[in-house]
């Protein structure tokens, strides 16, 4: 590890805390996930490895670059160097929102929702390399499961990245495709998860509208003092107006993504369709 300076910790990702370093070869500034994998049990051992497996594949501008994993045996730690987003969490962003009482402006909803849709596209739709051919061909379909304010991160130009792939899953093996345990976090747990425990990708867009739902009204789509409430509030589905100041097609949008039903939810491709995202898309190209 003596390639990087460690510099102050700037918060905590799935299995450890993320620090900030700087590579002393050129002085460039990375994010570094530092895990001390004495203190695993073998299902997190593979649930790292698989988080950096996906990691490796994905990539793309709305998706936290992977640049290399690091195993210093000598402490036990693994270290996972990624790229730097200065702008820190949305979920930063929406609290500082909600404590000086000010709305998010929504051109700055539609350019989050569209560049998440983006990086959810390319999870659930991408494509790999032929390891012969080096043609690109379909690969399976990657989950992330635990899409939420604290996992999207934004760079110095207000990019925004997807970050924390600790929960994902891909779904290489058909079989398994709806059969995927559900270990996230509780307010954005879609109501097929709660009532059959199934994950597939339209539970990742019941995530992203609960995102977006909360950059607007400023507080998650479903609150709740216990697991039991918030079960029960989430399988009613009902959630309140947002903030007049907001357009009907917002609305329309975020309400298509929370149907209790998965099969009603757009797909990424559906979302992507979408007037008012196609005109955010060609502004971020
Ligand atoms: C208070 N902390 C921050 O403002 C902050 C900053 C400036 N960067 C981050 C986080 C990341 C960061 O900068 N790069 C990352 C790559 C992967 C993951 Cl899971 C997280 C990060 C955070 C949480």
């Amino acid at each position: 590890m003596e390639e990087y300076e460690a510099l102050e910790s700037i918060g905590s990702g799935s299995f450890g805390l993320i620090r900030k370093v700087r590579r002393k070869s050129d002085g460039k500034i990375l994010a570094r996930k530092e895990i001390d994998y004495r203190k695993m049990s073998t299902k997190e051992k593979e649930q790292l490895v698989a988080e950096v497996n996906i990691l490796k594949d994905l990539k793309h501008p709305n998706i936290v670059e992977f640049l290399e994993r690091v195993i210093d045996r000598e402490n036990s730690f693994i270290y996972i160097l990624m790229e730097y987003c200065e702008g820190g969490d949305l979920a930063s962003v929406i609290r500082r929102h909600r404590e000086k009482s000010v709305l998010i402006p929504e051109e700055f909803v539609w350019s989050i929702m569209t560049q998440l849709t983006m990086a959810l596209h390319e999870c659930h739709c991408g494509m790999s390399r032929n390891e012969e051919t080096n043609q690109p061909m379909p690969r399976a379909a990657i989950l992330h499961r635990d899409l939420k304010p604290d996992n999207v991160f934004l760079d110095a130009n207000k990019n925004v990245k997807l970050g924390d792939f600790g929960l994902s899953r891909s779904l290489s093996n058909p079989q398994k495709a709806f059969a995927q345990t559900y270990v996230g976090t509780p307010f954005y747990m879609s109501p097929e998860l709660i009532s059959e425990s199934i994950y597939d990708i339209k539970s990742d867009i019941w995530s992203l509208g609960c995102v977006v739902f909360e950059m607007c009204a400023l507080e998650p789509p479903f609150l709740a003092d216990t697991q039991a409430q918030l079960s029960a509030k989430i399988k009613l589905g009902r959630i309140q107006t947002l903030p007049s100041q907001y357009s009907y097609e917002l609305n329309v949008v975020i309400r298509s993504m929370l149907q209790l039903s998965p099969r009603k939810r757009p797909t990424t491709t559906e979302l992507l369709a979408n007037p008012k995202i196609k005109v955010c898309k060609k502004h971020l190209e």
